[in-house]
């Protein structure tokens, strides 16, 4: 997740303003393109055109091939209040309450931390630990920590159909929209949920755990960006007084529940990357690998532990 920098949403005007919208498609998107230009959003072209397209059931398709096509009273007013959410601060994603990750659709819920772009580059970095196990042995087996939407273990299974995952949280209703999101994908026989206090409730061996924990410190959690802070749950966030409180519970427990050659895999924030390597350091573990975020930024680490029967 890139939850830097801080911005201050002050500016934006408290509502989108009174008038009709226009009732043919490629004017309607026209328009809610500059209500929310107006409000001075991050990306008002992209953001209209997921708002026109999820409120009105059209495609980025239908837009250029049928721009004179009649969108009825009905949808044109819930474009409406969701553009006036949006002009309020309300994150797109929030409106729609779905998010795209690794090319798949999660459902969001107030349990929920909106799936990052970034964290895809935890996926990248390990799925070839799950590729390689599924083709040694048959099968790979996940533990996902703190699973949110599912995101991340669901983006692994999906892409190797040997591999199942065990996906824990603290929250039961992350893990209702968790479960909801594999069955969608057509995934929920292979995807099992887990409600727990890190591994407090977990059984059995892994190859790989994988984690994206909270990371922000507390006292930076009321400096996050407002979207953030008033639309991502809060124990999504506060990885406690330095941040690192999980890495340390992590890097502790893990080795309980490796299988041999089993690895472990985190996210962390930009700056962390020496902190978390000394803590799993100081546990017996070597660093493996690490992958940046679309912004060239260290963002995913891979680490072995030191006592790996396996090949290095
Ligand atoms: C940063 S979010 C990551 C969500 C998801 N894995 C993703 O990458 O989008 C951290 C997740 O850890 C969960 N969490 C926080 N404290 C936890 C704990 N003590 N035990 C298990 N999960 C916890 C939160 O509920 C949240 O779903």
């Amino acid at each position: 997740m890139d939850l830097f920098p801080i911005t201050s949403q002050s500016c934006l005007p408290k509502s989108m303003g009174e008038g009709e919208l226009p009732d043919r498609l490629g004017s309607l998107l026209v328009a809610a393109r500059k209500n929310l230009e107006a409000a001075d959003v991050d990306d008002p072209a992209l953001e209209a055109r997921i708002l026109v397209e999820h409120f009105t059931g059209t495609s980025r398709l239908d837009v250029l091939t049928s721009p004179d096509r009649q969108i009825g009273e009905a949808q044109r007013n819930l474009l409406k209040a969701a553009l006036s959410e949006r002009v309020e601060g309300k994150p797109v994603y929030r409106i729609i309450g779905r998010r795209e990750f690794y090319g798949l659709p999660f459902d969001l819920s107030p349990d929920t931390l909106e799936p990052r772009p970034d964290t895809e580059a935890l996926v990248e970095l390990a799925l070839p630990i799950v590729r390689r196990a599924a083709a040694e042995q048959g099968k790979c087996r996940i533990l996902d920590l703190g699973t949110g939407t599912g995101a991340i273990a669901l983006a692994l299974i999906n892409a190797v159909p040997q591999a199942e995952a065990v996906a824990t949280d603290i929250s039961s209703g992350a893990l209702e929209t968790a479960q909801r999101n594999a069955d969608m994908h057509g995934n929920g026989n292979r995807f099992f949920t887990c409600h727990s206090n890190w591994f407090e409730h977990v059984e059995g061996r892994f190859d790989l755990i994988v984690s994206n924990p909270p990371y922000i410190p507390t006292t930076d959690v009321e400096r996050l960006d407002v979207e953030v802070r008033e639309h991502d749950p809060l124990r999504a966030l506060d990885g406690g007084a330095d941040g690192l409180d999980p890495y340390r519970i992590i890097a502790e427990q893990a080795a309980d529940h490796l299988g041999d050659n089993g690895r472990v895999a985190v996210e962390i924030g930009y700056t962390q990357k020496s902190d978390v390597e000394n803590i799993f350091t100081n546990s017996g573990y070597v660093l493996e690998q690490m992958a940046r975020d679309l912004g060239k930024r260290d963002r995913a680490m891979l680490f072995r532990p030191l006592q790996c029967l396996g090949r290095p």
